[in-house]
């Protein structure tokens, strides 16, 4: 039976790079490119047929963002397909970002210099806005949309005899003390891409734990530091011509420095290939990349507890209900 994988932000990046890997694995998949903006999806959508001319390429227009778009999205998917093998949440934003450069000097001096390097602790920060829905922008993409689209999906990925996977694009740069349960929006800090990844963590092991004995099964990944739109956005572009060969030497120190959205698109890959059952929810599958150039995938322990997971679902159920009762009141003034 032909395999169906849906990915979101399939138009650039890390996202445009998976959809050609998926091909290459299988190129029976019926494949769903799930973009916000369907000039690029269809470019994406040409330049992967050009490749590979005999392949299914769906294309479903999605806002994660947008609660709307998001359940007419889900809705297309449903009339669209029986079933859904994978579900690649990829989509993601980092809104305003800022280098700290005295964080980036001070740490550049200290023991955790491969740390700062590899997960951005400390260095970026950034300043984030209310969507139309009323909820944080980065919190929203990166997440609760995601997270509703799962919800609105669940008739096609609750299939005992048909197990799905859920694959998240997590981030190094997720981190526990960014996150908080009483402003699990972030409206409050200055991490809110690190808040919004460490929350993508937290879900994916609340809903293994909720989902599995229906088939259900969910693995986060960090795809490693990638040269995509969202990094090259990070900083001004001069300052990345003198950056970026000295980033292809950090590669020989460190695994992470995947550079590329083909070598970032590692483990995701890998996740593909995998027996749903021989995964461990609780830890992050990692793109790595040896000095020589070799991708490999390596799995690290997440720094969370299932107790906060299990309260922070439970916040996300009840913020679901609250936004789609507005929306449906809103609808019925119309
Ligand atoms: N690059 C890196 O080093 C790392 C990236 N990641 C994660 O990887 C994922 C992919 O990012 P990357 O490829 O790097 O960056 P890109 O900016 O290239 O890709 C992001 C994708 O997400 C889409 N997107 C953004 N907002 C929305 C929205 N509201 N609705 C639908 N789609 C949306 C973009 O669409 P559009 O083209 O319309 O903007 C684009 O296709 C993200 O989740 C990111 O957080 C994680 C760790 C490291
Ligand atoms: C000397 C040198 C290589 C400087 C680069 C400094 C920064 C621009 C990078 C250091 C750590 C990087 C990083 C990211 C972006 C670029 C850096 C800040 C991410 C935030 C990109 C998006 C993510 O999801 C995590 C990355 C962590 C590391």
């Amino acid at each position: 039976m032909e395999r169906v994988a849906v990915v979101t932000g399939a138009s650039s990046g890390i996202g445009a790079a998976l959809c050609r890997r998926l091909l290459q694995e299988d190129a029976g998949i019926r494949l769903c490119l799930a973009c916000r903006n369907m000039e690029k999806a269809v470019a994406t959508r040409a330049r992967l047929l050009v490749t590979f001319p005999n392949t299914q390429i769906f294309l479903i227009q999605v806002d994660v963002g947008s609660m709307e778009s998001v359940l007419r999205a889900a809705k297309e998917i449903k009339q669209r397909f029986q079933r859904l093998d994978y579900l690649y949440l990829n989509a993601g934003i980092m809104l305003n970002p800022h280098i700290d450069c005295k964080a980036f000097f001070r740490g550049l001096f200290s023991r955790r210099a491969v740390h700062m390097l590899t997960t951005a602790e400390g260095l970026v920060t950034q300043e984030d806005r209310v969507t139309a829905d009323g909820l944080q922008e980065v919190f929203q993409t990166n997440l609760f949309g995601h997270f509703v689209l799962i919800q609105q999906l669940e008739p096609l990925l609750s299939q005992l005899e048909n197990p799905s996977h859920l694959i998240w694009t997590s981030s190094s740069n997720a981190r526990r003390s960014n996150f908080s349960l009483v402003d699990f929006q972030h409206s409050q800090g200055k991490e809110s891409y690190s808040s919004s990844k460490y929350a993508t963590d937290l879900t994916s092991v609340v809903l293994n734990k909720h989902f599995n004995k229906q088939g259900l099964y969910s693995s986060v990944v960090c795809p490693g530091v990638v040269m995509t739109n969202m990094t090259y956005g990070i900083l001004p572009s001069f300052v990345w011509k003198l950056l970026i060969p000295i980033m292809w030497l950090i590669r020989f120190f460190t695994s992470t420095y995947t550079m590329t959205p083909y070598n970032g698109a590692e483990a995701l890959v890998w996740l593909f290939r995998q027996k749903l059952e021989s995964l461990d929810p609780l830890v992050k599958y990692h793109s790595c990349i040896s000095p020589w150039g070799k991708n490999y995938v390596e799995p690290r322990k997440m720094d969370l507890d299932e107790e906060t997971a299990e309260i922070f679902y439970q916040n996300l159920l009840e913020l679901e209900r609250q936004v789609l009762m507005r929306l449906e009141g809103q609808q019925n003034i119309k």
